[in-house]
């Protein structure tokens, strides 16, 4: 008798510690996770959702999906037009047993992880980009297999190095990055692989080039691309922390959410890799300025590099995306041109038009 119970423990599966300390491996035989219902559109949850992209990722995915059925999500005080726009909850990235109830209280079948702190905030605090970049990736990606999600983690340009090659930089090859956030987001990608291959997760893992829209962008080092639009637009003139030969891949907001969704799309035999490296067009701050000056004619910029420049010059300068454009038929919309008559008509009437009523309005009271 003891014998035959010895024999059944060794044929058991291990019961493993999750990220949050419980039990798992368990719960999977007791309908852990339930296969999803073909039949209605995806629920999706978005973390770190009120950065630069979730706002606009979960618009775009709401326009499909339906607007409940796309769950915004963060640890800051949303904005009354964000509540206005569709579900939004807390939700700590750090605290896994919090996502496990949210996954099952609202059945959520994709997770697109946004959580994270960007290339220059993440040098300013090595510690905290640790745990949000790194353990936040653990807890998600644990999650995502646990409940049998689709799970979506953005990498960057950033995960390569400066023993990478800048021009251009294949999807496979040497990745040494220097910075945190670097670090954290190859780690994240390979942890993914692992996942992929361990146990089938369905991961999904785009390397998007620096992102450019008319909302402040989180504290990267690409940002000087969308700050000198609003101070350009607002005060004809910019600073301008990069030198101005620095070359760096960069896509419009659209290019980079539709990128998203026709890669969670696309069928799992298309895609050949679980990494795929996406972008539109390269271009340096004096290129930009260049053709912002046609809108703003007297525009002057000066440069003053700061610590930003030695991580730019680490990064991909042209990013090679042909195996994206191959296995799932990439393709960009927006160049430099229409790019910043975009950019130039989004910083006007998203921000500069809306601050002008504000400060009529406080006028006339
Ligand atoms: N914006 C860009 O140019 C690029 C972005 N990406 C990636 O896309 C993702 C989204 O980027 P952005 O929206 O620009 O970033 P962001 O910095 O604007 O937003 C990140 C969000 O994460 C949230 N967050 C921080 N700690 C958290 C926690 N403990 N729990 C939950 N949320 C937390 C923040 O509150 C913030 O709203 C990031 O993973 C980033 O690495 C990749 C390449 C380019
Ligand atoms: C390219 C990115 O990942 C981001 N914009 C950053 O500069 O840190």
């Amino acid at each position: 008798m003891f014998r035959k119970c010895l024999a059944s423990l060794a044929l058991a599966p291990l019961p493993r510690i999750t990220p949050a300390g419980q039990l798992a491996g368990l719960g999977q035989s007791r309908g852990m996770h339930q296969a999803p219902d073909k039949s209605r559109p995806p629920k999706v949850l978005i973390t770190g959702g009120l950065g630069q992209l979730g706002i606009e990722c979960a618009k775009l995915l709401r326009s499909q999906y339906g607007s409940e059925n796309v769950i915004l999500s963060d640890i800051i005080k949303p904005s009354q037009a964000v509540l206005e726009n569709g579900p939004y909850i807390f939700a700590d990235i750090l605290d896994f047993k919090g996502l496990q109830k949210i996954v099952v209280n609202h059945r959520i079948d994709w997770l697109i992880h946004f959580s994270a702190l960007l290339s220059a905030v993440g040098e300013q605090n090595v510690p905290l980009a640790v745990r949000v970049n790194i353990e936040g990736v653990h807890n998600v990606i644990e999650l995502a297999k646990q409940y049998k999600l689709r799970i979506f983690v953005p990498s960057t340009i950033g995960a390569f190095g400066p023993d990478s090659p800048r021009n251009p930089t294949p999807n496979i090859t040497i990745q040494r990055p220097r910075t945190i956030y670097g670090v954290s987001k190859v780690h994240a990608e390979l942890i993914g692989e692992y996942y992929y291959h361990k146990f089938g997760l369905d991961f999904r893992c785009l390397r998007f080039p620096g992102v450019i829209s008319s909302d402040p962008p989180g504290g990267g080092t690409t940002d000087y691309a969308v700050a000198v639009f609003h101070e350009a637009l607002r005060f004809g003139k910019y600073t301008c922390y990069l030198r101005p030969d620095t070359r760096l891949p960069m896509m419009y907001i659209e290019d980079c959410l539709r990128a998203l969704l026709e890669f969670m799309r696309a069928p799992n035999e298309q895609l050949k890799r679980r990494v795929y490296n996406v972008t539109a067009m390269s271009f340096t701050p004096e290129e930009l300025v260049d053709r912002l000056s046609k809108h703003v004619p007297n525009l002057h910029v000066t440069y003053k590099p700061d610590s930003r420049q030695s991580i730019a010059d680490s990064w991909p300068e042209v990013f090679d995306d042909s195996e994206a454009r191959r296995d799932w038929q990439w393709q960009h919309k927006y160049d430099l041109g229409n790019l910043v008559d975009f950019m130039v008509k989004d910083v006007q009437e998203n921000y500069i038009n809306v601050e002008n009523r504000q400060q009529q309005q406080q006028l006339k009271i």
